[in-house]
């Protein structure tokens, strides 16, 4: 996969695609992900980017030339055509794992970072396909919203995660909150680990830890539990959760 940033801070990608896994998959060459400074594309000789918003109001829009321009030159390096362009911007729908899933079947995608007030509308209207915003609340930009979504759309992407991984992200998908996870010291500080994750059993393991999930959805996040598919055994579980909470 091809990732294109459009960004007036490119530096501030440097260190997050630095690290870990994400750096793994550049190494390995199944993501490439550039930066480019939308100020490079500005025309003027002050190389602004933004201006006074028409109507008045407050703060400053940034202007459509250095985007158009800049997504000109991006198209031609592409040989003629871009995949998405991902606008970041507190309007747009919001991130979920699932828009992360389809994400990461493209080859190609543009992300666009604003700042100030956002773009000038022009910009979503003729060179934008997604709108995201990674949730309700405001940020200085979509530099950081930007990089949210490609950490969680590089993870998607065949081969970034080793398999043994991957399995277990299908087993997020089953859309629960994740059971406690215990390792080294058994005890530590006088608190030990349930008895039942020592015990080899895995079949008694699996079911341990199937209902501590739904436990902790049910306490955290009760609404999860519309979207999931219960097996019997689970709602045989939640009966049981149920009654012993109501005791
Ligand atoms: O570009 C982003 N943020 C910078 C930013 C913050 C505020 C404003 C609007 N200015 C105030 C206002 N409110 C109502 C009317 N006018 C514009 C741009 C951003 C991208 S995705 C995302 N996801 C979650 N949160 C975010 O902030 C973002």
């Amino acid at each position: 996969m091809k990732i294109d940033i459009l960004t007036l801070f490119p530096q501030m990608f440097e260190s997050p695609f630095d690290a870990s896994i994400i750096k793994r998959a550049i190494d390995k060459k199944l993501l490439e992900i550039n930066t480019i400074n939308i100020r490079d594309f500005s025309q003027n000789k002050h190389h602004t980017v933004d201006d006074t918003p028409f109507g008045g109001g407050a703060g400053m829009v940034m202007g459509p030339e250095p985007v158009f321009e800049c997504m000109d030159y991006l198209r031609e390096q592409r040989g003629g055509e871009l995949g998405r362009v991902i606008m970041m911007c507190p309007q747009g729908e919001p991130f979920s794992q699932g828009y992360a899933k389809e994400l990461g079947k493209e080859q190609h995608l543009v992300f666009l970072c604003g700042h100030y007030e956002g773009f000038d509308e022009r910009v979503r209207e003729t060179l934008v396909t997604d709108e995201i915003s990674i949730g309700d609340y405001v940020l200085t930009g979509g530099e950081l919203p930007a990089m949210v979504v490609v950490d969680a759309v590089a993870r998607m992407v065949p081969g970034v995660l080793g398999e043994a991984a991957s399995a277990e992200e299908d087993s997020f998908y089953n859309g629960l909150l994740e059971h406690p996870h215990y390792t080294k010291p058994r005890e530590y500080r006088g608190q030990v680990v349930p008895d039942i994750l020592l015990s080899g059993h895995h079949g008694n393991i699996r079911k341990w830890r199937r209902r501590q999930s739904l436990l902790r959805t049910i306490e955290r996040r009760p609404e999860l539990l519309t979207q999931v598919e219960l097996t019997k055994e689970d709602k045989a579980a939640l009966q049981e959760l149920l009654s012993y909470l109501q005791a």
